[in-house]
């Protein structure tokens, strides 16, 4: 894999837009960033995003996004950033989030003027002017009507990997053609987020991807081709307007003559196709069949690999975006740190230090006590309240604080290993656990889930992961998908960190445990 080129990775998140810039050992040369909300406040925006009276609803403009690609590459042009060098981009986007082309705005693209702004050009190219994004839990009703069609929720799960949720594109394109006919009908392509960026890019419309669909409600993740049942069920004249979905490590091209002209980049430079957030991160993770990735913070989300997935009514599977045969799943936790936090302040006097020698002071397994802590209404699964069981499955009002710290501790980690388990994941010799996020930094708290899961847990400093997976993903559709493996690809990346390994006797004391707690879970979640 010789070569002297860079690669270019693009995220258009939810607050900001960001590129990194690697070498061919995939050291990172340039970062640069644009916070809508402060580099572009002509679009009031919130985090990004408006959210509207009806407490429902959350939008962003879709041409700042647009401004803020001019701003992002003028910044980096105006920082002396050598485009020519760059062999070949890739990016995410926010999931479920979606675009709507307004009819003739294929034209537009394909003859941008390089002495113009995107945006100038751009602007009243969408037909939904305020894209519906992740944060929008508006469309209940048509998660309803889209799982009836299909035949239950669970079929919905079967045929996409997910059962309906209102974040999911499907759902907010059968809004949109209810609610808002003349848009839909005025529109001629519907993107992505990561499509959408793609097709900036391309100067033409770009596919939306297998792994970023999945995250839609309408791609059959079997086939890897939009069910018919689902896209009828969604919205008329459907699969026109999105086109077919490819591989996520497709090479699209050359990029658009308009950056060639206006930035100095190269007319050969490549571009591959974009991707969604999450799964951009688990290239960016540099996640393998075997490992689990495990993010501590605010909230708590799992990334799985996948071989064999079994769709659940929790969780999400999607495509594998750096393996064609594979999945990924994503486990989403309400319940993280600020749980975490609340016992520590509760039973370990709001000190870390005592936290830590509580779980260093009571055994494994805590003498057959488990607690369930859904302090906020959970989402996996969809449960709430907290609930402390005795060795023999009666219910207790409290435990001591040592036992309490180490019941909440266990209760999180059970939680994510029988979830995991129920996905399709099984743990096995070849487990490994990648942790990052706040909690990462505790080892006595990485004991536990290494115990758990009976696997080396090795941390991982994943700031900015979805868009330096993007860098990778760039190299990688340049080479060629067909001719070398991601995972070669990425062998020159740093290396993770080790921090603990399992304590002796750990698989035979959570085993049967995960068992245990899945059942008492159940319980509490049937109340
Ligand atoms: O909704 C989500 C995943 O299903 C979020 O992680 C968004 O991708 C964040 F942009």
């Amino acid at each position: 894999m010789s070569g002297n080129g860079q690669y270019l990775g693009l995220d258009f998140s939810t607050q900001q837009i960001k590129a990194i810039a690697v070498d061919d050992s995939l050291k990172v040369v340039t970062e640069a960033a644009v916070q809508f909300d402060t580099d572009l406040p002509e679009f009031r925006t919130q985090g990004g995003a408006h959210q509207h009276d009806d407490g429902l609803t959350v939008t962003a403009p879709t041409a700042m996004w647009v401004k803020a690609l001019d701003m992002l590459l003028s910044r980096m042009k105006a920082s002396g950033f050598n485009f020519s060098r760059v062999k070949a981009l890739s990016g995410t986007g926010q999931q479920h989030g979606s675009v709507y082309w307004k009819t003739g705005a294929a034209s537009t693209l394909q003859h941008l003027q390089p002495d113009k702004t995107l945006y100038e050009q751009l602007k009243d190219s969408f037909s939904v002017e305020d894209s519906p994004i992740w944060m929008d839990s508006s469309t209940t009703a048509q998660c309803r009507q889209l799982e009836q069609a299909v035949g239950g929720a669970q079929k919905l799960a079967d045929i996409t990997g997910s059962r309906g949720y209102e974040r999911f594109t499907a759902n907010q394109i059968a809004k949109i053609s209810q609610n808002n006919r003349a848009a839909y009908d005025n529109c001629e392509r519907i993107s992505l987020v990561s499509s959408f960026a793609a097709s900036l890019f391309l100067g033409n419309y770009a596919p939306i991807d297998h792994s970023d669909g999945s995250g839609m409600n309408l791609l059959d993740i079997c086939e890897r081709k939009w069910s018919q049942p689902c896209l009828q069920a969604c919205a008329p004249g459907l699969e026109e307007k999105l086109d077919q979905p490819v591989p996520s490590f497709e090479n699209l091209g050359s990029i658009s003559a308009y950056y060639a002209d206006r930035y100095g980049f190269s007319p050969d430079c490549k571009v591959i196709t974009f991707t969604g957030d999450n799964s951009g991160s688990l290239a960016g993770m540099r996640l393998q069949q075997g490992d689990i990735a495990v993010s501590l913070g605010t909230s708590d989300t799992l990334f799985l690999w996948l071989q064999q997935p079994r769709p659940a009514l929790t969780g999400h599977i999607f495509c594998n975006p750096v393996d064609g045969h594979a999945y990924m799943a994503l486990l989403c936790y309400k319940n993280g740190s600020l749980t975490r936090e609340k016992i520590r302040d509760s039973s370990a006097d709001a000190s870390w230090e005592k936290f830590s020698q509580a779980l260093q002071s009571t055994p494994m397994g805590n003498n057959g006590n488990v607690g369930i802590y859904f302090d906020v209404q959970e989402i996996t699964p969809y449960a709430v309240g907290v609930h402390r069981f005795n060795s023999t499955d009666q219910k207790v009002e409290s435990f001591p604080p040592a036992v309490e710290v180490r019941a909440l501790v266990e209760g999180q980690f059970l939680a994510k290993r029988a979830h995991a388990e129920m996905l399709g994941y099984s743990v096995g010799c070849n487990t490994r656990v990648l942790a990052t996020g706040g909690a990462s930094s505790n080892t006595s708290i990485l004991q536990v889930l290494s115990d758990v899961f009976n696997a080396p847990v090795y941390i991982l400093d994943t700031a900015n992961s979805a868009c330096l997976g993007c860098a990778y993903r760039a190299k990688h559709g340049w080479l060629g998908s067909s001719k070398v493996q991601f995972q070669q690809v990425v062998q020159g990346a740093p290396e993770y960190k080790l921090a603990v390994t399992p304590s002796p006797n750990a698989k035979q004391v959570y085993d049967p445990l995960v068992g245990r707690y899945k059942r008492l879970e159940d319980q509490i979640a049937g109340q």
